[in-house]
């Protein structure tokens, strides 16, 4: 079967550039790199699969011209509420998307560990999710964080509401049942993560480190091959990596 024909839109972009250099390395034909006030849906139309690492605020209108066109997606931008994501998903769902907040192979082994660590110490271990990225990000928390505090809340049966952005004045103590949630900036930080659990004389500590953009980039290509031979629906990178 032949390499999918990739559109990568946000190219000029950190992911971007880190994207087309991945592609490059597995000799996967870029046919158009798309950015702002570029048509989109003339770019769209010369591929088979369409790579989104852009901005938020683009990715409801990516996936109407993806649909559109009968391609494929994988969709990496982040900072979507849960609900808009939730929204959106169901519209992408009417082709083969994935749709991932981290496309690293460890994350996503992160991600699993997570609900295995959520699960097995109950409310009894406080949770706490960590992240720091570099000072050029504009959402907060990542994609990845939100998806480890879905995570958790789902496992111990708590919604959104759970959710302790931060801590400030008197929060007073804090109670089993909320989840904390913080988000470092700073310098050239490619993307750190923690899920922290903490009791009563022990605590335990989840963490990812990436040094190289490359590896979501290669995540994402790997991605891209899997998603062009899948039917529609919306999966995620654990499907991808047969993780589910
Ligand atoms: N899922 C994952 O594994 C990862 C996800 N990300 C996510 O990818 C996204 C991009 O990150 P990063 O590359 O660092 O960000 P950058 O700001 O470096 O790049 C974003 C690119 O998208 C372009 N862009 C913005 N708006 C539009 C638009 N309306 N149409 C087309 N292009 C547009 C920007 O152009 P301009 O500069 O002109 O605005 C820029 O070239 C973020 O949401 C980030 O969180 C990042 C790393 C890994
Ligand atoms: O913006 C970034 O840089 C990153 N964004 C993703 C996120 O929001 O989780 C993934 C990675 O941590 C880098």
């Amino acid at each position: 079967m032949s390499a999918p024909r990739l559109v990568i839109i946000g190219s000029a972009g950190r992911m971007g550039q880190s994207l087309i250099t991945a592609a490059e390395t597995l000799s996967l034909p870029v046919v158009a790199t798309l950015d702002q006030g570029d048509d989109l849906a003339a770019g769209i139309a010369q591929g088979d699969v369409v790579i989104d690492f852009s901005f938020h605020a683009v990715t409801e209108t990516v996936i109407d011209l993806t649909v559109a066109a009968r391609k494929a997606l994988v969709i990496g931008t982040t900072g979507h509420s849960f609900e808009t994501k939730a929204q959106l998903s169901a519209k992408a769902a009417a082709i083969p998307c994935v749709w991932a907040g981290n496309y690293s192979v460890g994350v996503n082994l992160l991600f699993a560990l997570t609900r295995r660590a959520a699960a097995v110490l109950g409310s009894d271990y406080d949770a706490e999710v960590i992240e720091m990225h570099h000072r050029f990000k504009k959402d907060a928390p990542s994609g990845t964080a939100a998806r480890m505090l879905e995570i958790i809340l789902e496992e111990r049966n708590l919604d959104e509401n759970a959710l302790r952005h931060g801590r400030h004045g008197i929060p007073g103590e804090r109670t089993d049942s909320e989840v904390g949630v913080h988000a470092l900036r700073g310098g050239d930080v490619v993307g750190e993560h923690t899920a922290m659990f903490a009791a009563l004389g022990e605590r335990l500590e989840l963490t990812h480190k990436a040094t190289d953009r490359g590896i979501f980039a290669r995540g994402a290509m790997r991605a891209a091959q899997w998603v062009s031979n899948q039917p529609a629906g919306v999966y995620d990178m654990q499907h991808v990596l047969g993780l589910d």
